[in-house]
């Protein structure tokens, strides 16, 4: 283990200490979104402008976190969101990653730009679930799910937010384009072994869940909703699951805020499949809170890389034991046992009444 005080005593602390470690072109890759990064920053601050009416005297005794998630039993209702090129920040990579959420009993969602063969990733420990680019070649998506599918992965979650991919200023300064030599997207190999670069698919249109249908028989989630009519239309196609994600503020400049995207989505949703979503939780509060306004389970996307640039998988795990700790002490303090009944009425906007 760590020593916590070396790492962080809170998810800030903890990036604070991965910016003195990492390349500051790689630290800006990680932390940067696009355009004027007004959504990068407002889904952070979505957060702030919400506030806890606990309830008193509740018994609600000691708490459970746990629940099941489309077949994979998760220790708590935070996953690991789908980011690229971790062995940007550690040698060891997603492995390291992928070791810190067995041990903590969580899911990771490896990225389809992930710089480890997920053979090895899933040795490492599972559960697994494998994000997915909707690549224009169905053929080579084929390829690339098949292998996530024999690799054990239990979920796949594409990422439909990206018909292009977003400005973002940062690396266009740094002149960052591409992973340094010795490291590859190791999970775009097609058939002969070659690297195929990520593409982004403007031209793909629902059918795209009617061929994925046809691919595997794995739950399928659609990251990257917003509009709650596309969260209906996700489900009128018979997708899994839908992920309220803005991509961490990485593509739509000016898109909304995850967290005021949500109330919508689930109200499309209206129950008939899970909704998650990702974007600025650095707390057990706002993990709470996203809960409470009607997601089933959250995502971590930066706070992840932070601790694995920091320690490694101990770095991955102290994350995820610091988040685990507040959302559990903040359920005890709201008067919830188990995040399945938090409701909305815990959260105000603070305005009077
Ligand atoms: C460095 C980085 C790389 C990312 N790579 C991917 C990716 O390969 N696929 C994907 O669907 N989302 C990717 N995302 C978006 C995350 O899955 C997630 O939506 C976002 O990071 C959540 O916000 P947070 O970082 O504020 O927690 C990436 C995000 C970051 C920060
Ligand atoms: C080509 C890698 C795409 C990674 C990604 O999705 C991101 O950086 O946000």
């Amino acid at each position: 283990m760590l020593a916590a005080d070396a790492v962080g005593l809170n998810l800030a602390e903890v990036a604070a200490a991965a910016r003195r470690r990492l390349d500051p072109v790689h630290w800006d890759f990680f932390a940067g979104g696009a355009g004027n990064e007004r959504t990068l920053r407002a889904n952070e601050a979505a957060f702030a402008r919400r506030w806890l009416r606990p309830r008193v005297l509740r018994a609600a005794g000691e708490r459970d976190l746990r629940l099941s998630l489309f077949g994979s039993p998760v220790s708590m209702p935070v996953l690991i969101a789908p980011t690229a090129f971790h062995r940007l920040a550690h040698p060891e990579g997603e492995v390291a990653t992928a070791r810190a959420a067995a041990d903590a009993g969580t899911v990771m969602v490896v990225s389809m730009a992930a710089t480890r063969p997920v053979e090895e990733i899933a040795a490492a420990g599972g559960p697994l679930w494998f994000q997915l680019y909707p690549h224009a070649d169905l053929e080579f998506t084929a390829t690339v799910v098949r292998r996530a599918v024999a690799a054990g992965c239990r979920a796949l979650v594409v990422t439909v937010d990206s018909p292009v991919f977003g400005r973002r200023e940062r690396d266009l300064r740094h002149g960052f384009v591409d992973l340094p030599p010795g490291l590859v997207c190791e999970n775009m190999r097609d058939a002969d072994g070659r690297v195929r670069p990520i593409e982004m698919n403007a031209g793909v249109g629902w059918e795209l869940i009617g061929a994925l249908r046809g691919l595997t028989s794995l739950p399928i989630l659609l990251k990257g909703v917003l509009h709650p009519a596309d969260a209906r239309l996700a489900v009128e196609h018979g997708v899994d699951g839908v992920l309220v994600s803005n991509h961490g503020g990485r593509q739509l400049d000016g898109a909304l805020a995850t967290l005021d995207a949500l109330p919508g989505v689930v109200a499309a949703v209206d129950g008939r499949v899970p909704v998650l979503v990702d974007g600025g939780l650095r707390r057990g509060t706002d993990v709470l809170v996203a809960l409470a306004l009607g997601a089933t389970a959250v995502l971590l996307g930066r706070p992840v890389l932070w601790g694995l640039a920091v320690g490694g998988a101990a770095g991955v795990r102290h994350v995820l034991d610091l988040v685990r700790a507040d959302l559990d002490r903040a359920l005890a303090l709201v008067g919830v046992a188990r995040p399945g009944d938090l409701d909305a009425d815990l959260v105000t906007t603070g305005a009077p009444g």
